[in-house]
């Protein structure tokens, strides 16, 4: 089933087309990548689908509905099925991660203090945090931790879908693997869609089910690794090389 599609989609900025009718759709339970060079418009498309960019044409669907032309009530209910984790997925400085953890449950649920903290607390140990961290402030914690405490926030609703713009920058290569893994998990433990924008070749072959590659405003490309090694022109050519070159 898919959970997002995007049907002939432009986007621009200032008049400068970004996207130029493009489309895509990623199935539920899957984990799905947006590829292309520096600039191409990978996050601008991922933005798309959290309310943060609309198009200037064509339609963008959650579980069928049209997301830009929804009523309002449907448009919050569609933005609390979500989760998103931005590159510098700034936390709060000032709040403790428990309580950074827990900012969109005080914010949309009735809940009480004590329950927010018990549910933010089951994040923290879900994404792999020890209990201790809880108590920590993100100038006290790693790039690795930092990252993590993003992604409990980011899940801390329940969401159905889980976006990621570029959840391995900063890491070193055994994290950037320890947070490829924790994606999967997380989608298998959790049945979650995940979209990410990637750059990380190992995350690209290894924890991608299917991706699209951007390139000169519209799609080269849309399927998975197994389809793209098939073409006639790859255009993930270099990437292949590499990897084959490095032993892979
Ligand atoms: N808010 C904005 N206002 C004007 N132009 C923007 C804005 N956001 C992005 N752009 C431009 O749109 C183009 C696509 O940007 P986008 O961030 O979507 O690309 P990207 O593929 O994610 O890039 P990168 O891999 O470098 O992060 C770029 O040329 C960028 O400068």
């Amino acid at each position: 089933m898919k959970i997002l599609e995007g049907i002939n989609v432009s986007t621009s900025y200032g008049g400068r087309i970004i996207h130029d009718s493009v489309s895509w759709s990623v199935k539920s339970g899957e984990i799905y990548g947006f590829l292309g060079g520096s600039g191409s418009g990978k996050t601008t498309l991922m933005k798309t689908m959290m309310y943060l960019k609309k198009p200037d044409l064509g339609e963008v669907k959650f579980e069928g509905k049209n997301m830009w032309q929804s009523p309002l009530k449907t448009q919050n209910e569609i933005k609390l099925q979500t989760g998103v984790m931005f590159q510098f997925g700034a936390l709060f400085s000032s709040m403790s991660v428990l309580d950074n953890v827990g900012v969109m449950l005080k914010e949309y649920s009735a809940l009480s203090q004590s329950q927010i903290d018990e549910i933010s607390m089951f994040w923290i140990q879900k994404v792999g945090l020890k209990k201790e961290s809880a108590t920590l402030y993100p100038a006290e914690l790693s790039g690795g931790m930092k990252k993590r405490a993003a992604l409990a926030r980011a899940l801390v609703l329940s969401p159905k879908v889980l976006f990621l713009d570029e959840p391995n920058s900063g890491l070193d290569p055994v994290s950037s693997r320890q947070m490829d893994t924790l994606v999967c998990e997380l989608r298998d433990t959790l049945g979650l869609s995940v979209v990410m924008v990637t750059h990380d070749a190992d995350s690209i072959f290894d924890i991608l089910d299917r991706f699209l590659i951007i390139e000169n405003k519209k799609i080269a490309f849309e399927g998975s690794m197994g389809e793209i090694k098939n073409l006639k022109v790859n255009p993930l050519q270099e990437l292949f090389d590499m990897r084959k070159n490095s032993g892979k």
